[in-house]
């Protein structure tokens, strides 16, 4: 029983996150490669403590057809800029500082047509995102 008691203890430390997508219209075509929206992918932390003394980088991982299909980010704001015509599964995979905890993997499908939402400046946009935790538990 004691030894269940112990690995109960310990800290749990919980780090409010969001991730997804916004993407805008270009409104055409672009001659050039077909491309229509202009999107971003993005990990962001949910509290004013700096991200960058738990996540040591975040990886996201887009369609093998995008050069340098790996996109690794070291420091805030943790996001990929691109531009395409379509939508697609994206990895999100955060790697952390404490060299004990594991990398976790966050799975976003990019959304470029909807939900759609009116800014106060009448623009549109593509805004997709979603909330999670991460949990620690840090031992005593
Ligand atoms: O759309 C989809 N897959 C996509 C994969 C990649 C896409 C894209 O947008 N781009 C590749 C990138 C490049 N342009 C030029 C050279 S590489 C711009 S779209 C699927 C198909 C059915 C439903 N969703």
């Amino acid at each position: 029983m004691t030894e269940v008691v112990e690995r109960m203890k310990g800290k749990r430390v919980v780090r409010p996150i969001v991730y997804g997508n916004t993407a805008t219209s270009f409104g055409y075509k672009r001659e050039s490669d077909q491309h229509t929206h202009q999107w971003t992918v993005f990990l962001r932390t949910f509290n004013a403590e700096d991200p960058t003394k738990f996540i040591r980088k975040v990886q996201f991982k887009l369609h093998d057809s995008y050069a340098n299909s790996t996109r690794v980010v070291e420091k805030p704001p943790y996001e990929v800029v691109e531009t395409g015509w379509g939508e697609f599964e994206i990895q999100i995979r955060i790697y952390f500082i404490d060299p004990n905890e594991k990398p976790i993997t966050a799975f976003h499908y990019l959304r470029l047509f909807q939900p759609l939402v009116t800014m106060p400046n009448g623009k549109q946009q593509v805004i997709a995102e979603y909330f999670d935790e991460i949990i620690f538990q840090e031992p005593t």
